[in-house]
């Protein structure tokens, strides 16, 4: 009865509100702030393209749990991938929340947000729209890479940039990523009062800074990253070097058998 009550009235009976909202709040920038301090990690191993192949090779062996298995497991790739999709389907559907409904309230906070003039409420507008990208964008290089953990590395990488035209995707998610990412970090510094210190206001300005530092160091990477898998998948496909056809060079593969020897492992 009490929970009818509170359903139709939005109210218990004690006339107290739920707190559900402010938990929902609290996950939604918990998720968020995951998802963005992962990003961060994620970018820099896919950069590691930029210092050459045989060290993306290393990278993407490493985390398949080469240490463990014998050349690697991608299964692990999978799971990882699967936990991420599970946070991020999360923080999206908490997210939705926040989302103008109907004209009505898209109307209300257009106006709000030019009576206020105030730069964070310009940003807001970035991050629901980036979020809204997301949606698509992220679910399906996500679902892809869950499905094909087995495809990861130097040339299988390339090729699916190039020959399967993932980077036009590839280009609008990272724009997506990163402006969401950053401008999610500096809210949550400011929502929460983190750093706020004796000047909060000084230090909203330092933060401002900082993010778009930031935004622009992950863009710059992002991009540069993207660029070297182009011009690898291009120059596969022109010559027509297939894509399982990477091999790690002889110094790789002797660095890789002296440490397994070392530590008594497999070699
Ligand atoms: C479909 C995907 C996504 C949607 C729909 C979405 C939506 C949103 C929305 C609407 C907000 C604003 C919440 C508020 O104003 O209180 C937000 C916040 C945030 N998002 Fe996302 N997001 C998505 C994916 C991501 C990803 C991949 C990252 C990681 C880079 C991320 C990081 C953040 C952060 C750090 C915040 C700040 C949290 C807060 O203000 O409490 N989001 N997200
Ligand atoms: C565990 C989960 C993830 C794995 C294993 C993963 C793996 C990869 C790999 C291997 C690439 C290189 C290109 C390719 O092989 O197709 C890549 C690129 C990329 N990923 Fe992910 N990814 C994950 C999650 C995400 C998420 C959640 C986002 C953002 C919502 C994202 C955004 C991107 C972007 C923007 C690129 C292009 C890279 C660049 O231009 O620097 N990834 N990812």
């Amino acid at each position: 009865m009490s929970d009818l009550i509170e359903g139709y009235l939005g109210k218990t009976v004690e006339r107290k509100k739920s707190r559900l909202p402010a938990k929902l709040d609290f996950i939604q920038s918990f998720t968020g702030g995951f998802l963005a301090l992962f990003m961060w990690a994620h970018m820099m191993l896919v950069a590691s393209i930029l210092v050459s192949n045989d060290f993306m090779y290393q990278v993407t062996k490493l985390l398949e749990g080469s240490f463990i298995f014998e050349g690697g497991n991608p299964l692990l790739v999978s799971i990882a991938a699967l936990v991420i999709f599970v946070i991020f389907i999360v923080h999206a559907a908490l997210g939705m929340r926040k989302l103008p409904g109907n004209f009505r309230q898209y109307q209300l906070i257009k106006t709000h947000s030019k009576s206020m003039n105030h730069d964070d409420t310009k940003l807001w507008f970035i991050q629901a729209f980036t979020g809204f990208a997301m949606f698509f964008l992220g679910s399906i290089h996500i679902y892809i890479i869950m499905t094909h953990p087995d495809q990861i590395g130097p040339y299988e990488s390339s090729a699916r940039v190039w020959e399967e035209y993932m980077w036009p995707l590839y280009i609008l998610l990272l724009l997506a990523v990163e402006f969401h990412g950053t401008i999610g970090l500096y809210r949550l510094c400011v929502k929460w009062g983190w750093f706020d210190g004796d000047n909060p206001k000084a230090t909203r300005k330092a933060l401002k800074k900082v993010k778009w530092a930031l935004t622009v160091f992950f863009l710059v990477l992002g991009f540069a990253t993207l660029a070297a898998y182009m011009k690898i998948g291009y120059e596969n496909s022109k010559n027509n070097i297939p894509r399982d056809s990477f091999k790690p060079s002889s110094a790789q593969i002797m660095n890789y058998e002296l440490k397994t020897k070392s530590v008594g492992g497999i070699a």
